[in-house]
């Protein structure tokens, strides 16, 4: 398939890791109080008015991420907006999987990471990230996505 030139049709997977499913009750000072339900259900608004198609997942369970980011190579996703959690501190297995599919992907903090515990400030997702972002609150699904669906370049497809 040709590379797409324009966002029409383009297909954006949304991954959301461990602990995330409490976004709104955890740590509010740090994390706000915009639960996941609100950002996804503003996110599946924006994607409508981008044109969009978005599809979301979350799990606290790393096997389950790796599943799902295969799936998504069978599945015509154009780009991945993810935020690993605390697994972006800890899981060579989701790296290899973005690297395994080949779908270009932009890594999101709700956080600043690299105002927190030094342990945060490494990633494992950061030095093959088309993109990240952090320390925008919830504002930085917004800004990921509009960036996947206008911006974001993609890769040819495989067919298989
Ligand atoms: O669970 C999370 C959330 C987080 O990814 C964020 O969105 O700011 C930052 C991680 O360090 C942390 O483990």
């Amino acid at each position: 398939m040709a590379q797409s030139t324009s966002q029409e049709g383009r297909s954006i997977l949304l991954i959301n890791g461990p602990n995330l499913n409490l976004l709104g009750t955890r740590e509010p000072e740090i994390y706000g109080s915009t639960t996941l339900q609100d950002v996804l259900d503003l996110a599946q608004k924006q994607a409508a008015e981008l044109g969009v198609k978005l599809q979301t997942f979350q799990s606290n369970w790393e096997g389950a991420i790796v599943d799902r980011i295969q799936e998504a190579r069978t599945q015509g996703v154009d780009a991945i907006v993810i935020n690993p959690a605390a697994f972006t501190h800890t899981s060579v297995a989701i790296r290899d999987a973005l690297l395994g599919v080949d779908i270009p992907f932009v890594e999101l903090h709700v956080s600043n990471v690299h105002t927190r515990e030094p342990w945060r400030h490494h990633s494992y997702f950061q030095d093959k990230a088309v993109a990240v972002i952090c320390g925008m609150g919830t504002y930085g699904y917004t800004a990921a996505l509009e960036f996947a669906a206008r911006h974001m370049k993609l890769k040819k497809k495989a067919l298989n």
